[in-house]
């Protein structure tokens, strides 16, 4: 439990943040939407994740494009059974691969780019919780993550937290190196360096 939660979890949030670093236009508008909703003069909370729909959008699209989970967990078919076509006979080992149902040309236009407006428009109702198809970063079914609720408040808070209190830029303002490496964890090959400055009153911090 403890391994499917904290490396997930803590490495959507190193591609959200990467993301964003390299989208300047898209942090922008997030920290104007938490400017708005949230204001200088308090800290993010749990219940502000509700009202703050770019930022969910924020989300959404990363785990649409870095699921933590690129290949799911192996399932088994417990009948015979046809999908799509090819005959699944009863026993066999199944593997989902995630990475490329989310960035399938046909459902996600200009699959490779980042766009959050996407989910506030062209695929408004398409949510993560294992009802689209289309985007399963968390599983679907019986066997889907257990964990998603927390997961995705959690990615909320420390995400909308950081970008609503510092301004960050990488050192130089160079771009984020997105390399991916292999592994059942989307894992970044480099370590992600930021800079980071107040943008909000000091008893925030406190
Ligand atoms: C962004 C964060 C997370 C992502 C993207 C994610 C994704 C997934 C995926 C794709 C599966 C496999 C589902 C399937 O095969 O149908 C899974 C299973 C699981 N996840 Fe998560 N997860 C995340 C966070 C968490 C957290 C926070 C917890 C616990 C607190 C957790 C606990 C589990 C457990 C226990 C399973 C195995 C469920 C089973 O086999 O019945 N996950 N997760």
């Amino acid at each position: 439990m403890i391994l499917a939660s904290s490396d997930t979890t803590s490495v959507t949030l190193i591609w959200a943040f990467s993301l964003l670093l390299n989208h300047k236009e898209a942090l922008k508008k997030a920290q104007q939407e938490l400017h708005f909703h949230v204001g200088q003069h308090r800290p993010l909370r749990e219940s502000d994740l509700k009202n703050l729909p770019y930022l969910n959008a924020i989300i959404k699209e990363t785990l649409r494009l870095y699921p933590a989970g690129p290949l799911a967990v192996p399932h088994e078919a417990m009948d015979d059974c046809i999908v799509s076509g090819y005959f699944i006979p009863k026993g066999t080992q199944l593997l989902l691969n995630l990475y490329k149902i989310h960035r399938d040309p046909r459902v996600w236009p200009i699959a490779s780019e980042f766009r959050p407006e996407r989910f506030l428009t062209t695929h408004k109702g398409i949510d993560v919780r294992g009802q689209n198809f289309e985007l399963i970063p968390f599983g679907s079914g019986r066997r889907m993550c257990p964990g998603i609720s927390l997961a995705l408040q959690v990615t909320g808070l420390a995400l909308g937290s950081l970008i609503h209190a510092f301004d960050v830029v990488t050192p130089g303002d160079e771009a984020v190196d997105m390399e991916e490496a292999i592994g059942l964890t989307n894992m970044k090959v480099s370590p992600l360096e930021v800079l980071v400055k107040p943008r909000v009153p000091e008893h925030i911090y406190q």
